[in-house]
């Protein structure tokens, strides 16, 4: 999908909401459990409530890597399920060399139907490029996480090496967004901030004006959609918002897809409001 086509997405919904199918067989309301296509079943009766009030899924892989052969096949059926009007982020985390790299992104741009998917940036510029190369397709470089880890390296300053003793050190994850973006465009590259971060994004802002952020971090782990959309919105909207658990986990009985119509209904209600 390409930068225009999903920001034609966003208006005509008046959503940014995507949807995360972080699907867990233990967590899936107990009528399904013992059902043998489990995971698809829930993953179908989830995308067909929440269709109309978001513009994209995540798919976080480690919940069907975990599953072995059958959750990577509950993964490529739920992908396909999916309606090429909705943006399709795989949620993998990967980066390695070169070589190694291209194959991960051929294992989801042309063995999976994937528009996007998230890459770790620590192994450097060869690593993520092969994710790049992909005519309509995105990587999603992770900048500032949404946990408290991102403390340990993302947000330790580095040692100013300009002179400009008078102006803060750098964070690592600025250099990361400084250097990374120079790798691709705001057409095949986006960065992800959580909603855990408030103070920073203004900051974010201002050095990535134009790229999309895929924003985790809402719902579950308590970061306010407002601030994020206040304070991170540029002209082309430019941001995803996921809600993983608040969303599928809405209700644990049988009504589960019902109620998770009526949240994501709810996020797609107040992100009209930061729209207009
Ligand atoms: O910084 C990050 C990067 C990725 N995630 C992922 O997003 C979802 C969030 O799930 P919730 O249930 O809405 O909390 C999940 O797949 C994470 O692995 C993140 O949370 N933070």
């Amino acid at each position: 999908m390409t930068r225009q086509q999903l920001v034609e997405q966003i208006q005509q919904k008046q959503s940014y909401l995507c949807v995360g199918l972080d699907t867990d067989l233990t967590k899936i309301p107990k009528h399904l459990q013992s059902h043998p296509d489990a995971i698809y079943e829930f993953n179908k009766a989830i995308i067909d409530a929440t269709l109309p009030h978001c513009v994209s899924y995540k798919i976080n892989t480690a919940f069907y890597e975990a599953m072995g052969l059958k959750g990577w096949e509950a993964m490529e059926r739920t992908v396909n399920y999916i309606p090429d009007t909705h943006f399709k982020i795989a949620d993998a985390k990967r980066g390695d060399i070169g070589n190694t790299s291209t194959q991960y992104a051929r294992a989801f741009f042309e063995a999976m139907n994937f528009d996007a998917v998230t890459v770790a940036p620590y192994m450097g510029e060869d690593s993520v490029r092969p994710f790049l190369e992909y005519e309509g397709k995105w990587a999603i470089v992770l900048g500032l996480t949404s946990n408290k880890g991102a403390s340990d390296f993302e947000l330790k300053q580095l040692v100013s090496s300009n002179g400009e003793e008078h102006l803060r050190a750098e964070f690592l994850y600025e250099r990361v967004l400084r250097t990374v973006a120079k790798w691709g465009t705001p057409d095949n590259l986006m960065f992800v901030v959580g909603a855990t971060q408030p103070e920073e994004f203004i900051n974010i802002r201002s050095i990535i004006p134009d790229h999309f952020l895929l924003v985790p971090g809402v719902g579950a782990q308590g970061g306010s959609l407002k601030d994020i959309s206040e304070k991170a919105m540029n002209n082309d909207c430019g941001l995803l918002v996921n809600a993983s658990r608040a969303v599928i986990y809405a209700s644990g009985k049988e009504d589960f897809a019902t109620e998770a119509k009526a949240i994501a209904e709810q996020y797609q209600f107040e992100m009209k409001s930061y729209l207009c």
